[in-house]
């Protein structure tokens, strides 16, 4: 991702907004989008009814190349603007408390030109509610989930890929968000790094955030899932519970998928 998309992703995440702590409760879950149409010269390139995303387990996002899901991630998250339709947050607009209570961790990670430390801490400071003492314990405990204690001081650009991918992680998650959005975080990564950053989801979804992720891996899609969005050439032709996405997909579309023949 080019430095400044990178920017345009990243600060208004973990940007400060207007108002005091106690205006930043109540859950943002469940999103709900209506009529959402993304149209690139005449192209509807996302086209979906309904869609509602309830607190819960994780949501994964499946289905081939092109079918549209790093779109809808954006769309959902606020990165880009739909041509038609609404996105609700628990009947709100998106605002400032919105963003402030989702994240977005992307294929190839996004890190800040400063240390470890340093990137985690910029996420805290503009995080309501954490302050001296416990700024420094969430920073603490963030660099012991990530794995990254002994990288503390070490510049973030210089951490391995799978390193930077679970600062990535750990900041998103820093002021511990509603809802995380995760298009494809293990995609350039090796098996062991894959297996921590799976270990991070679970632990981030157990203790409460709602995950929406987007994989091309099968296996890693039946050891995360709860549900299944599946979409195919825009729209989305499923949403079922893990277990019946896996054994009896309805749509011809996700049958083919999991048996490897569908391409687009
Ligand atoms: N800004 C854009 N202008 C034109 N076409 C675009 C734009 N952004 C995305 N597309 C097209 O929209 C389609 C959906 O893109 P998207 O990245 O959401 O697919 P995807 O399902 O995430 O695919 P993959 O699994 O390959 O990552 C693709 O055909 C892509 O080429």
């Amino acid at each position: 991702m080019p430095d400044a998309a990178l920017a345009h992703s990243l600060e208004p995440r973990i940007a400060p907004a207007e108002g005091s702590a106690g205006a930043d409760t109540g859950s943002v879950l469940p999103v709900s989008a209506a009529g959402l149409v993304f149209t690139v010269n005449g192209k509807r390139l996302v086209d979906i009814d309904r869609l509602t995303l309830q607190a819960g387990g994780p949501t994964i996002v499946m289905g081939p190349n092109g079918a549209g899901k790093s779109l809808l991630l954006r769309l959902l998250h606020g990165l880009i603007a739909a041509s038609e339709g609404t996105v609700l947050f628990n009947a709100q607009q998106m605002s400032a408390r919105v963003r402030r209570r989702q994240a977005m961790v992307f294929q190839r990670p996004v890190v800040l030109r400063r240390s470890v430390q340093a990137n985690i801490d910029y996420a805290l400071a503009a995080a309501h509610g954490y302050r001296g003492f416990s700024r420094r314990e969430r920073l603490r405990e963030l660099l012991e989930m990530g794995g990254l204690a002994d990288m503390a001081r070490q510049r973030a650009r210089t951490l391995s890929g799978g390193e930077q991918q679970r600062l990535a992680l750990v900041r998103a998650v820093a002021a511990s968000p509603d809802l995380l959005f995760l298009d494809e975080p293990t995609s350039s990564l090796d098996p062991a790094s894959t297996h921590r950053i799976e270990a991070l989801i679970h632990r981030f979804a157990e203790e409460g955030t709602k995950i929406v992720m987007v994989t091309h891996d099968l296996g890693q899609a039946r050891r995360l899932a709860a549900e299944v969005v599946f979409m195919h050439r825009g729209k989305v032709t499923e949403q079922t519970p893990a277990n019946v996405f896996f054994d009896a997909p309805s749509s011809p579309a996700a049958r083919d998928f999991i048996a490897g023949r569908l391409l687009v």
